[in-house]
């Protein structure tokens, strides 16, 4: 229920009354899994804060200019990736950023089976009800009725996307306001979709990978597809902004792997929480 006193609180403060939270595990998530929704709600006058759980701290880097960064070099990607984040969110433009337990409180784990997880920061390594009664302080002092995540397997298996989705599932629950919980998913259709469009493009700088290579979501199981069209452009701003992280190219983008990936025109969801009824285009669907 989004009462007339939030919404009077939140149009004082520019929004509609309507409030998401999106819980992501390193800079770069937010505008890969959810860019579009967060600068459609943006847009619309919804309040969107993402939470980020790490700084990203063990990732790979792209420009050979920028690889004394490295964790395994001067470790400084982590600051430098939040200032990648920071400008990605003045291209989404959302209302608000927070870190899980402050800025730097958790470390990037690291790809599953490197030695980063013995790290004494590591996220993963990190008391998981310690972690959800920190983003369940957050929740209670935001107080979005809708709250956004990974699945159970992290989207593709990052044992910090899968703490992610850990803490936020116990979390949400604690957090009164929130009625619904999404999971972020990669369509199967869209992304097959996309794939053979950027085969049928020719030569699109990355390698195209086969339609298995990526991980999707068969589409009977997507609950609510969320049409970004009008904002593609700028998640593909966001992503540029990870410069670090993402290659960006014609009608896709790739990691440090070099795999091309899609964009499509909408993003995927699958209600894990909450009435299911108006959801089917919109987040917020349905919800008085
Ligand atoms: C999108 C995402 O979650 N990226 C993570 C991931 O980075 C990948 C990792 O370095 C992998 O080895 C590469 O092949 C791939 O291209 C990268 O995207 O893991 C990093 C380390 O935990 C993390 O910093 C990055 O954000
Ligand atoms: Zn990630």
């Amino acid at each position: 229920m989004i009462s007339d006193d939030e919404r009077g609180t939140d149009r004082q403060r520019g929004t509609d009354g309507r409030r998401v939270v999106l819980v992501h595990a390193h800079p770069d998530d937010e505008s890969i899994t959810t860019g579009g929704t967060i600068a459609r709600y943006a847009a619309e006058g919804a309040h969107v804060t993402v939470v980020t759980c790490t700084l990203g701290e063990e990732g790979e880097i792209i420009p050979p200019a920028l690889s004394e960064l490295g964790a395994w070099a001067g470790d400084q990607l982590g600051g430098y990736r939040s200032a990648e984040l920071a400008a990605a969110g003045r291209a989404l433009g959302w209302t608000a950023h927070r870190y899980l337990g402050g800025m730097g409180r958790w470390r990037d784990s690291g790809m599953a089976g490197t030695p980063s997880a013995e790290h004494p920061r590591a996220f993963v390594g990190g008391d998981l009800d310690q972690q959800a009664e920190q983003l369940t302080a957050i929740l209670d002092e935001l107080r979005p009725q809708v709250v956004v995540t990974y699945d159970s397997h992290g989207g593709y298996g990052h044992p910090d996307h899968i703490r992610a989705h850990e803490i936020t599932m116990a979390a949400a629950p604690r957090a009164a306001s929130v009625q619904r919980v999404f999971h972020t998913v990669s369509s199967r259709r869209a992304v097959t979709d996309g794939l053979a469009a950027l085969r049928a493009a020719g030569d699109v700088g990355f390698r195209v990978p086969a339609d298995d290579e990526l991980p999707t979501t068969p589409d009977e199981a997507v609950t609510t597809v969320v049409d970004i069209r009008a904002h593609r452009w700028r998640k593909f701003a966001a992503l540029a902004a990870h410069e670090t992280q993402v290659d960006v190219g014609p009608d896709c983008f790739a990691l440090s792997n070099g795999i091309a990936q899609p964009v499509p025109g909408a993003e995927h969801f699958v209600l894990a929480h909450g009435p299911a009824e108006g959801a089917e285009t919109d987040l917020f669907g349905g919800l008085r």
